[in-house]
């Protein structure tokens, strides 16, 4: 499914011009789920959706689902996905915006998994989406997140799951990640969560993030 479909499905399924909807977003209820590879964002996002019903918006799903697609432009990503470095933005923020487009009328709030992942990014994001409520940091070390990778390589069939891709993920993870972690920090936006412990136990502390939300 090319982004561009997406688009155009959500205009058709619901009323609104483009300008109406986006006022849609701009209001909406938006967590950005920051941290390193493995530290468990997918796992916590999952459970989230489970309790308070937030729409999960996932960049690297919507990545990989454009490179099962099959298009030239799948395969480019691929290539960039299993170097371990970043996308460019304009393909990522497209992505992301449509599908938010798609879900606005039904979603109680959403959480961007794996977005922004550099400065640059959350910019744009403000500048063309909204400014998010929260950013959760789902903090982990680079070993546990090394073992944590190593085990979902195991299962996942992800093309990046492997040694010498980590070492790449977790490189970019600190040299452009962390700063947008630092950005919003500064405008007390961040709740940091300690992600060493069991999916429960970190799944407690996410709870008490959000909950101080309302
Ligand atoms: N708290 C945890 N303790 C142990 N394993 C975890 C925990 N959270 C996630 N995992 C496992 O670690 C791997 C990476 O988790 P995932 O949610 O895919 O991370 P991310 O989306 O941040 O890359 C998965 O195999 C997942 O089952
Ligand atoms: N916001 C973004 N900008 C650029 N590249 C991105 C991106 N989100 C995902 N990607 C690309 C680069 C990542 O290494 C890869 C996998 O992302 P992911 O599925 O979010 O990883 P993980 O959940 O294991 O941390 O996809
Ligand atoms: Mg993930």
């Amino acid at each position: 499914m090319g982004c561009g479909n997406s688009k155009s499905a959500a205009i058709s399924s619901a009323g609104g011009s483009d300008s109406v909807r986006d006022n849609k977003l701009k209001k909406s209820k938006i967590v950005f789920v920051v941290g390193g590879p493995g530290s468990g964002k997918g796992t916590q996002c999952e459970r989230i959706v489970g309790k308070y019903g937030f729409t999960h918006l996932s960049t690297g799903d919507l990545l990989r689902a454009e490179v099962t697609s099959g298009t030239e432009r799948g395969q480019r990503l691929n290539a960039i996905m299993s170097r371990g470095e970043l996308v460019p933005m304009e393909t990522v923020l497209q992505m992301l915006k449509d599908a938010m487009l798609f879900k606005v009328d039904s979603a109680k709030g959403f959480l961007i998994d794996g977005y922004p992942r550099e400065l640059s990014q959350a910019e744009a994001f403000e500048k063309k989406i909204a400014i998010p409520k929260l950013v959760l940091y789902i903090n982990a070390s680079s070993e546990t997140m090394m073992e944590r990778l190593m085990n979902r390589a195991k299962t996942s069939g992800r093309a990046d799951d492997k040694a010498e891709t980590f070492k790449a993920r977790l490189q970019t993870y600190y040299e452009a990640t962390e700063p947008v972690v630092q950005r919003y920090d500064s405008k007390g936006l961040v709740k940091k969560i300690s992600a060493e412990g069991t999916a429960d136990e970190v799944f407690k502390l996410v709870c008490e993030a959000l909950d101080s939300l309302k």
